[in-house]
């Protein structure tokens, strides 16, 4: 059962309790660029009490570094060390896990963030970004070469998608049965500033269709990110805490990481999802209605 929490003891008990907080990000500090009330001074109040600090978002829009970019524009202390993207999870399972040969290529649907991690893993990529697959004109097979070095068609969160980038993509899968079909993450919807947006798993959906396989994904809840975080920091599960908005990624991956869950309701999960009759399988540990009400517990 999830525990509401509602007064000042109640967030002072969980920053007693946690030593490390992760949080996730679109939907629980920011929609699109619109910062979430309180956010800042609930940060700064987590520093103040020397907890450590990650973000751990399935956004594969940005790399490490765009996102500290992001931060400073929007008056968030963070370091670039401190960030763990499904971008650079992408790339270290590439590199890391699937060992891509460096002669093989990966095919992209996604944009610069995501093609940023690839190059500084080294990966060597086509499509995304590039000018000649970001058209509306009509594709037709016998005007496209696939590359023969292509060894990976990987889908992010691409909002300039399209018939060509789907069909070179779909090539590559369906006439390589090697070529390995990943995607960053596959959130259904994506919380913007001004309401739901299709999400990263809406852009690799059109391949599953016509492929009939299903990618293997990279994001949250797979442990992928939480083995990224591992290889470079030391914590205790026990008093970890993970903090986000959507169940079947956030919470998920909190509880396959037999970490503590914190869900806010500022992103995509209703309360109705979390108690009463319709209430989810995946229960958080604790909810709240925004990660800003740990202000409460500012002294
Ligand atoms: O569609 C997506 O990729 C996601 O909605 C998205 O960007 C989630 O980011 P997170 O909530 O993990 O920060
Ligand atoms: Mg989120």
């Amino acid at each position: 059962m999830a525990k509401r929490l509602v007064s000042a003891g109640d967030y002072e008990q969980l920053l007693s309790k946690y030593d490390t907080w992760l949080f996730d990000c679109d939907g629980v500090l920011w929609q699109g660029d619109r910062l979430i009330d309180g956010v800042p001074q609930v940060l700064d109040l987590l520093r103040s009490r020397n907890k450590k600090i990650f973000f751990v978002t399935n956004n594969a829009t940005k790399s490490r570094k765009n996102y500290k970019t992001k931060f400073d524009k929007l008056g968030i202390e963070a370091q670039v060390d401190e960030v763990f993207g499904s971008a650079y999870a992408a790339a270290v399972y590439i590199s890391s896990i699937m060992k891509l040969p460096k002669e093989k290529k990966v095919y992209v649907i996604g944009m610069k963030g995501l093609e940023e991690e690839l190059e500084e893993e080294g990966i060597s990529h086509l499509g995304g970004t590039d000018p000649a697959d970001n058209t509306l004109n009509e594709f037709h097979l016998k005007n496209f070469t696939p590359d023969p070095e292509v060894g990976a068609v990987l889908c992010g969160l691409d909002t300039s998608v399209n018939y060509t980038k789907l069909s070179k993509a779909f090539t590559y899968l369906r006439r390589n049965k090697d070529c390995a079909f990943l995607a960053t993450n596959i959130d259904s919807t994506y919380p913007s500033a001004e309401g739901l947006l299709p999400g990263a798993g809406s852009i690799s959906a059109p391949l599953q269709c016509a492929l009939g396989r299903s990618p293997i994904s990279i994001g949250k809840p797979a442990e992928t990110m939480l083995d990224c975080i591992r290889a470079k920091y030391r914590f205790d599960p026990e008093r970890t805490i993970m903090v986000g908005d959507r169940l079947n990624t956030d919470i998920e991956f909190g509880k396959r990481g037999s970490l503590a869950t914190l869900l806010v309701l500022t992103g995509i999960t209703h309360e109705s999802e979390v108690v009463g009759p319709n209430a989810s399988a995946t229960v958080p540990d604790y909810f709240t209605d925004s990660l800003g009400d740990l202000r409460a517990a500012i002294p």
